[in-house]
């Protein structure tokens, strides 16, 4: 099974260090972990560290990899041409890093991966002219036709509704268990990250805060400290755990002194 592990890594942006000393056991396939923290805590620049787009000071140790390129990234902004079609964005994502000769397979795969993402309808469709959710589950299925063994995606499910957020987050779970896939997700949605992630992993004020299974780290104590939130979690009827939210914590704080 695929593992990822960060051993005291940094990141910087001409020279200023925005993340330091990020250490975490071996994160292992089968898993959807979260990555979650406040904005600008790093979470992108972590994403394009591991994938080899940033460089630092530190070691990221891939084991158990059995495919040359294990990694695929999904970013925020899928940077795809607004030119192509949905199905030639797609298929050229899954030529990424090959030489340019399209197999039946690949469109087979691209196919699978339209089908898959429940977005066939949309396979003309030049992406120029797509809306910010269905251009966001493109950028999905370009990151999924790439069949890697550690999928790192940036947000996204932050321009779905609400009923394409829970496809999109179970679709992922689901992947991770049938295919061994880890898969990291950024996330603000704690409520989504307690209800589908195993593992968390959260970054602030330039380090690691937290990385361990979700219900022992995304607890009111790390929403108080990390988000200033002051939150309950309890499990609904199905006892699944929800975030019920109070209000800003130094609100609450100040209306108390
Ligand atoms: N290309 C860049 N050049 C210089 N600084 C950058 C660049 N990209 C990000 N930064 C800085 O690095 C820090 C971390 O940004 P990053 O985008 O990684 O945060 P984030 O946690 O992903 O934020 P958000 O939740 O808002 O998406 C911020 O201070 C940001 O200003």
């Amino acid at each position: 099974m695929v593992s990822l592990s960060l051993q005291d890594v940094s990141a910087a942006y001409s020279g200023r260090q925005v993340l330091g000393g990020i250490s975490t056991p071996a994160l292992q396939g089968g898993q959807l972990v979260a990555l979650l923290g406040p904005n600008g805590s790093g979470k992108s620049t972590l994403f394009r560290r591991i994938f080899g787009l940033l460089r630092g000071a530190g070691q990221i140790r891939v084991e158990g990899a059995t495919v040359p390129r294990p990694i695929a990234y999904m970013p925020q902004d899928n940077g795809a041409r607004p030119v192509l079609t949905v199905y030639e964005s797609i298929l050229l994502a899954r030529m990424q890093g090959r030489r340019l000769r399209v197999l039946p397979e690949d469109h087979a795969e691209v196919d699978r991966m339209l089908d898959l993402l429940n977005i066939a309808a949309l396979r003309g469709q030049n992406v120029g002219d797509l809306s910010g959710g269905q251009r966001q589950m493109v950028g999905a299925a370009q990151a999924l036709v790439q069949n890697p063994q550690i999928l790192l995606m940036d947000e996204p499910t932050s321009a779905l509704d609400l009923s394409r957020q829970i496809d999109l987050l179970a679709l992922l779970r689901r992947l991770t268990r049938e295919q061994g896939l880890l898969i990291v997700v950024a996330m603000h949605d704690l409520g989504h990250a307690l209800r589908f992630s195993d593992a968390a992993l959260v970054i602030g004020g330039g380090g690691l805060v937290a990385c361990g299974p979700t219900p022992e780290v995304v607890t009111s104590r790390l929403l108080r400290d990390v988000f200033d939130v002051e939150a309950r979690i309890e499990p609904c009827s199905k006892g699944v755990p929800q975030l019920i939210v109070e209000g800003r914590a130094s609100h609450a704080a100040s209306r108390a002194a």
